[in-house]
This record gives structure tokens, C-alpha cells and sequence, in this order.
């Protein structure tokens, strides 16, 4: 017996990933003839029967795959927390493009999570409906649909096409459009559609059939045994309390089986209570009561499982039958939910909803070249903030969260180390990436706050306030800046006084820049004797800051400046500075 393969839908965000499939989904869940779709918790089902039955004259031929189970969630967070056996749960994915903007960052990053884990895919390219001239075609097959289009119009999918393809290409991928693939093995198959009107869903399922049949036969075999399955969601319910809807992805489940569920601690080892599908709509006479209860259930399906001690249960974990080897079934659950992630001595904290996704952040951090000290699954505790306090280096000091929040507590203590979360990894990283950058910019400022800088003033005749004890003077920066507590060099290189403070308008301020006139105290002088009105002074900068001045980028000012001190200095030190 060969299972349905499980089907995620992927693609960037408001490419059509929901309208595809809402339009999988609407094409007969209604109707409960032979062949209808039918609906699971968290899944929908196609049956090889609906899909005969959508292809119409596009199938010539019969196959083994009783249809295909498309899970409903969509997007990547979703398939990176969909997991079996530490691999994917989808054997195979549709990544949804919008014909008409091409690939988007987040296209890229669920090609990269596609390759991780090996899984194969196809590209549903939407929206077609919208290319200029299309006319419409409703629920048609798109083979169909394109020769119906006027030249131009055809023309004009097959340039958006070739765009994709270039891209794909530079991806590492060789793709073209599905009924020009002879070897599926070597291309990627391009299916153009559009979810809105239906066109292409014939040919998509076609081709996820057809890719099913030939390359992953052995792995849809089923096997006759315990059932193995991946936790979707921890639900409360009205009455059954907390619940897990689970993909069962191999063997069977029954009323009465041991189950052993990953949580954030121990395994919990729990009993089935209830099975519950969904009620087919014609039979919900009460919308509470949505769910039917069955004895058992084969792979693969969607299914709600009632069971005592659900409640640390982990969304993304496995859900696997125990018989007498419960030990031994308690160690792989325990294995396949433990973080696997390599951590450094100094780098950032990361928090994620799920497994899967963890290990989603921590790849992409992992290819730019970001190190992790922390790794953890749940939402952002206060904990995780005094952790964040302890790193060392100012630039790893943040909290990456993907897909969590930040609980009550901790947002009190949030603005101490910066947080950055979202719900879609590229997103995190660039905003990281930004303020990094910024904050880069702003320890360069402090660290040159520490150097002393160049500086040159003139002493403003019209503005002598007082002579001596301290001198009070008006100045204007001429270049560099000028700090409180720094010396004054004079153009015979004698260093007199320190300016004692700094005056702009009615603040008191740590330096002025050049262009800037500012009053300043100076200590240990007397105007008319070291300093006179209207002469340049400097600076003072002690050699081992120059040396270092020397080597900082300076701005052309700055240097200029910098090179004068330099040479007032070298008249008695000929190599100062260097
Ligand atoms: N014209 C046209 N519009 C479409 C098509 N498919 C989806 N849309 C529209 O595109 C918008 C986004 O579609 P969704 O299905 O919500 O996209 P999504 O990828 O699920 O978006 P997220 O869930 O936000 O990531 C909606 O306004 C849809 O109606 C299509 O084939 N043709």
C-alpha cells in the first residue's frame, strides 16, 4: 500500500499561497459525491478520484498514489515545524511565485529550506490572470487556458517564465515550464496559474501526482504498525481540554493507544482518549459540535487527538504509538525534540515557537555568519533578558525571536538589550543586520570620544568675558572639534591651560564641533599673556592618540587639522605621531 504524500505550500508573503489553497480546498469540499476533496484537521485531501476527475483530458493513465494530502497551514515557518523522523513532514511542496514580481527574498529563503532538507517541489507561478490581455478561462487547465490567449499574450507568460528561470538558475536550480520538461528528474517543474480563477490547479495537481508516483514511491510506502505522526497545533477544546491535531504520517493510531508526545521537559507518555476528524459540513447540525470520533486511523491523515497531560505538549514535536518498547520510544521523542544547534562563547540569544523553526534562524544565521551563544524554544522570558545583559560584546547583546513574544514580564525589562522578532526569518536578520551596523557606528563615535581629536580654535576678540581664574573667552571652531578637559596647544608648541567647560547659548555642552561658536572657561591661563584675542590655538592630542588618529579615517578636515598639530609638534620631535 502506498500512503498519500503530504504536500506543504510555501512562497513569499501575498504571492497566493492561502487562495491556492482556499481553491484546492473549495474545488468540492461541498460536495460529497465519489471522488469529493475531504477535509482533516490541519490537511486537505485530494483523492486520486477528485483528481481524475479536476485533470478531465489531461490524464491518460492511472496511478498508484491515492491522492495527495495538502497541509493547510501555509508558509515556511510552517513546513520548517512540520517535522518527521528530524526531516521534513511534506514530501513535497509547492513554492507559490507571482508571475509578476518574480522571486522575492522570501522565495529565496524557502528555496534554501526546500534544499536543506531534500525535499522535492514544484513552482505554482500565479496570478497569470493579471499578465496584460489574459482573458479569462475560468477552473480551465493552464494548457488549455494559453492557447486560448492571443499571441502576445502568450508571449508574455513565457518572458515572465524565462525571468523565474533566469533567477532559478543563478539559484542552482535548471527549471522551465512543466509541459516543456521531458526529464523531472533534471528540471523543476514551472506550473503558471491562477489561484484566483482556477486555472493551472488541474495541471498542478497533475504534475505533484506524477512527481509522487515516480520518485517517491518507497517512501510512501506505508507501514503496517504504530502509528508515528508530528504534533500541528496544541489546542484548548470545549470539553475535551487540551487537544494536539496531529499529521499521522505512518502506521495506525487506535482509541486506547500509548502515545508518547514531545514537550519543552520529559516526554509525556499519555493514553489515547478520542480520535476526532472532522464532521463532514452537511452533518454540523451544531457548530460546537465540529468533530467526529473514530476507533482508529491509517497514514496518511489530519486528525485531533483527545489525551490526558496534553498540555506541555510542543507543537512541532513527534506523536508516536508505544507498545512494550515504550523506553525506546521515549528516547527518540526525547532525541528527535532536543536542540541540536551549535552554540559559541559570545553571540546572540534566539528564541522560536517551535523546533523547526529554531533550527530555520539558526541556519540563516549560521550563513551570514553570525554566531549563537543561546538557543531555545518558547516565547521571551525575563530570563532570556538578564542573559542577554551577560554577553560581552555590545553588537551580540540582542534577542532574535522567530514567531514568539515577548511575555508580560519580560517587557518590562525589554529596553535594557535590543529584541528583534517577526515572523519571518529574512526580516529578523536584516533589522539585526541595520541596527548592527548603526551600533557599529555608534561604538566608532565613543571610541573616538575616548581618542582626543584634532582641534583648532580662534579666541573672538569681541568676546572676552574674563581675563583670568578661569579665562572666559568666545571662540570659534575652526576645524576637528573641542572637548572639555583638553589642553591647549599653542603655535609655538607650548601646551598652556585646559578648557574647564563649554558654553553654547544657555547649555552647558562636552564639545563643539567645527563651524561652532561656543564660550569657553579655560583654567590656568590669562588672556593677554599665554592666550591673546583673535589668535588660533589647538588641540593638544597626546602622541599615542595621534599615532592612532593616523590610522582612523578621518574626514578631510579632520586630517587637515591633525597634519598641523603634527607639524607644531615635530619642530621639537621630529617623528611625533609616528
Ligand atoms: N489576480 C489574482 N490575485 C490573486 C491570485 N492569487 C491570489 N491573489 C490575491 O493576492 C492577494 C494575496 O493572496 P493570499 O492568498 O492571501 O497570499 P498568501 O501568499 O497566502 O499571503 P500571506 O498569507 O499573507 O503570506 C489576495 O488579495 C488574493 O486575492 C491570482 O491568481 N490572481
Amino acid at each position: 500500500m502506498i500512503r498519500q504524500p503530504i504536500v506543504s505550500v510555501l512562497g513569499h508573503v501575498d504571492h497566493g499561497k492561502t487562495t491556492l489553497l482556499d481553491k484546492i480546498r473549495g474545488t468540492s469540499v461541498a460536495r460529497r459525491e465519489a471522488g469529493a476533496i475531504t477535509q482533516h484537521i490541519g490537511a486537505t485531501e485530494v483523492p486520486i478520484d477528485a483528481i481524475y476527475k479536476i485533470c478531465g483530458k489531461l490524464i491518460n493513465k492511472k496511478f498508484k498514489v491515492p491522492g495527495l494530502l495538502f497541509i493547510d497551514t501555509p508558509g515556511h515557518e510552517a513546513f520548517t515545524t512540520l517535522r518527521a523522523r528530524g526531516g521534513a513532514l511534506a514530501d513535497l511542496a509547492v513554492l507559490v511565485i507571482d508571475i509578476n514580481e518574480g522571486i522575492m527574498p522570501q522565495t529565496v529563503e524557502s528555496i534554501n529550506i526546500l534544499k536543506r532538507y531534500k525535499t522535492p517541489f514544484v513552482i505554482a507561478a500565479n496570478k497569470i490572470d493579471l499578465i496584460y490581455g489574459w482573458k479569462n478561462c475560468k477552473d480551465e487547465p493552464f494548457i488549455f487556458a494559453i492557447q486560448k490567449q492571443k499571441e502576445e499574450v502568450q508571449q508574455s507568460v513565457d518572458e515572465k517564465i524565462y525571468k523565474i528561470v533566469e533567477k532559478l538558475y543563478e539559484l542552482g536550480f535548471s527549471a522551465d515550464r512543466y509541459d516543456r520538461i521531458a526529464d523531472f528528474t533534471q528540471n523543476l517543474a514551472i506550473i503558471p496559474m491562477s489561484a484566483k480563477l482556477g486555472i493551472g490547479i488541474a495541471d498542478l495537481l497533475l504534475v505533484l501526482v506524477g512527481l509522487a508516483q515516480r520518485f517517491l514511491e518507497e517512501n510512501l510506502k506505508t507501514e503496517e504498525g504504530p502509528g508515528e505522526g508530528t504534533v500541528l497545533e496544541v489546542k484548548e477544546e470545549r470539553g475535551l481540554g487540551k487537544t494536539i491535531d496531529v499529521i499521522l504520517y505512518s502506521g495506525t493510531m487506535r482509541k486506547g493507544d500509548t502515545i508518547v508526545v514531545g514537550s519543552h521537559d520529559e516526554p509525556i507518555i499519555t493514553k489515547i482518549k478520542a480520535i476526532l476528524k472532522p464532521k463532514p459540513l452537511d452533518e454540523m447540525r451544531d457548530p460546537r459540535d465540529r468533530f467526529l470520533s473514530v476507533d482508529e486511523v491509517h497514514a496518511a491523515a489530519g486528525i485531533k487527538i483527545a489525551a490526558p497531560n496534553l498540555e506541555n505538549a510542543l507543537a512541532g514535536s513527534p506523536v508516536i504509538v508505544a507498545d512494550d518498547n515504550l523506553e525506546e520510544v521515549v528516547n527518540r521523542v526525547r532525541k528527535e525534540t532536543g536542540i541540536h544547534i551549535e552554540t559559541q562563547e559570545e553571540g546572540v540569544i534566539i528564541k522560536a515557537d517551535a523546533l523547526g523553526s529554531l533550527e530555520a534562524l539558526a541556519y540563516e544565521l549560521k550563513q551570514e555568519g553570525l554566531p549563537i551563544k543561546m538557543a531555545d524554544i518558547g516565547d521571551i522570558s525575563k530570563r532570556d533578558i538578564v542573559n542577554a545583559q551577560t554577553i560581552g560584546n555590545p553588537l551580540y547583546r540582542v534577542i532574535l525571536g522567530f514567531n514568539v513574544k515577548i511575555l508580560p514580564d519580560a517587557e518590562k525589562e525589554a529596553s535594557k538589550i535590543k529584541i528583534f522578532t517577526n515572523n519571518v526569518v529574512y526580516k529578523i536578520i536584516e533589522d539585526y543586520k541595520e541596527w548592527m551596523d548603526e551600533k557599529k557606528r555608534e561604538l566608532e563615535a565613543e571610541k573616538r570620544m575616548e581618542i582626543t581629536f584634532p582641534g583648532k580654535f580662534k579666541i573672538l576678540p569681541e568676546y572676552i568675558f574674563r581675563l583670568s581664574k578661569p579665562a572666559i573667552v568666545g571662540v570659534r571652531v575652526l576645524g576637528g572639534r573641542i572637548r572639555v578637559g583638553q589642553r591647549i596647544l599653542r603655535e609655538d608648541g607650548r601646551v598652556v591651560g585646559r578648557i574647564k567647560s563649554i558654553r553654547s547659548g544657555e547649555n552647558n555642552v562636552l564639545e563643539a564641533i567645527m563651524g561652532e561658536e561656543v564660550a569657553i572657561a579655560i583654567d590656568g591661563v590669562t588672556v593677554g599673556r599665554q592666550v591673546k584675542a583673535g589668535e588660533t590655538y589647538y588641540v593638544d592630542i597626546p602622541e599615542e592618540h595621534a599615532r592612532k588618529l593616523f590610522k582612523m579615517n578621518l574626514s578631510y578636515e579632520d586630517k587637515e587639522v591633525l597634519d598641523e598639530i603634527a607639524r607644531i609638534k615635530r619642530k621639537e620631535k621630529p617623528f611625533w605621531g609616528l
